[in-house]
């Protein structure tokens, strides 16, 4: 059933949007929780808006590619309650976002993210609410991965605790020089919750995710590279003379991805995601569904008349 679902989510596309549009919104958003593991929803969110402070900014741009700011510079951009539930929102926002073909997740004022807030924390420290907001971060982070969008998470100063999390729930990482990510949970009693460790496990592996997580080692960008956490390194310092802007060095690197018409791009996003959760025969079928929608479509026919060479 899971798997059906997910298959659902990953066939998802501009073809079928006016359809989507219609179901339910936890129906279609391939949440890992629902009603049935008693996890609602919006009792959660009701809980989580108590804690406000910062905010979490979409910008949606005529490229195609849309910018979501983590922004609470107070506190390091920790994640308050508020800013929880405004992600849930974003992610709803970036689902039906038919123009879209990549997305960057940036920190404001120069560094990443500094995982939860701790006050909130303290606040809803009993397991009942741990347990709920553990399950509401996990369905939006996988709904995140999950987006049509080819995404990339742009590391500035600091990525920890929740924040390395954050970072994995993008296809890809993009470090500025002198950044860290840092999986600090063991020093804070805990192991990761939003994600983070099945993700990590995925992208560098089962021993190099023990190492990480088991010596909350302060990943730099030469480190994040040598085990295939990071994708590439920025040059210098926002401010640093020469180099562009850190946001335009990653659209530029992006770019190279998502140059193309969007339900093209879509398509690459969703047959590499059902190669990464499916089962090989239901990925299969999935791909199959997936060639469907680009098949014979307007920009297949066009570079068949184009007579184009790929030389
Ligand atoms: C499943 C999720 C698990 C988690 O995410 S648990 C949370 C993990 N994160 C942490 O423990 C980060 C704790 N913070 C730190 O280690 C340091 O503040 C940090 C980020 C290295 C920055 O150090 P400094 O540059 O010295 O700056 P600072 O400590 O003076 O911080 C500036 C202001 O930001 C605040 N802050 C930073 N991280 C926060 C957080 N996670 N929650 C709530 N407030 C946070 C910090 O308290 C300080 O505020 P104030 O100026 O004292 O009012």
């Amino acid at each position: 059933m899971v798997l059906c679902a997910l298959r659902q989510q990953v066939l998802r596309c501009s073809s079928h949007c006016r359809t989507w549009a219609r179901l339910p919104q936890r129906q279609r958003s391939g949440c890992v929780y629902s009603s049935i593991h008693g996890f609602n929803q919006d009792e959660i969110k009701e809980k989580l808006q108590a804690f406000h402070g910062g905010s979490i900014d979409l910008l949606k741009q005529d490229s195609g590619i849309a910018v979501l700011t983590i922004n609470n510079p107070s506190r390091m951009n920790a994640f308050s309650g508020s800013m929880m539930v405004d992600l849930e929102e974003r992610v709803s926002q970036l689902e039906n976002w038919p123009e879209g073909k990549g997305l960057i997740v940036q920190g404001a004022a120069e560094t990443f993210c500094s995982g939860s807030d701790l006050n909130a924390v303290r606040a809803i420290s009993n397991q009942q609410d741990g347990m709920k907001m553990c399950m509401f971060m996990q369905n939006s982070l996988t709904r995140l991965l999950r987006l049509p969008l080819i995404s990339v998470a742009l590391v500035e100063g600091r990525a920890l605790g929740g924040g390395a999390e954050l970072t994995t729930a993008c296809d890809f990482r993009l470090m500025a020089a002198g950044s860290v990510i840092q999986f600090v949970h063991k020093h804070m009693g805990l192991v990761p919750g939003w994600g983070g460790a099945a993700r990590l496990v995925h992208l560098v592996g089962s021993q190099n995710a023990l190492k990480l997580l088991g010596g909350a080692v302060k990943v730099d960008p030469e480190l994040g590279v040598n085990i295939g956490l990071v994708d590439g390194v920025l040059e210098g310092h926002q401010k640093a003379g020469g180099a562009a802007p850190l946001l335009q060095q990653a659209e530029n690197w992006l770019s190279r991805y998502t140059k193309g018409p969007a339900p093209v791009i879509q398509a690459v996003k969703k047959v590499v995601l059902s190669g990464r959760e499916l089962p090989l025969s239901e990925a299969l079928r999935t791909e199959k569904d997936i060639f469907g929608t680009v098949w014979g479509a307007p920009a297949n026919l066009e570079a068949l008349a184009s007579k184009s060479k790929h030389k």
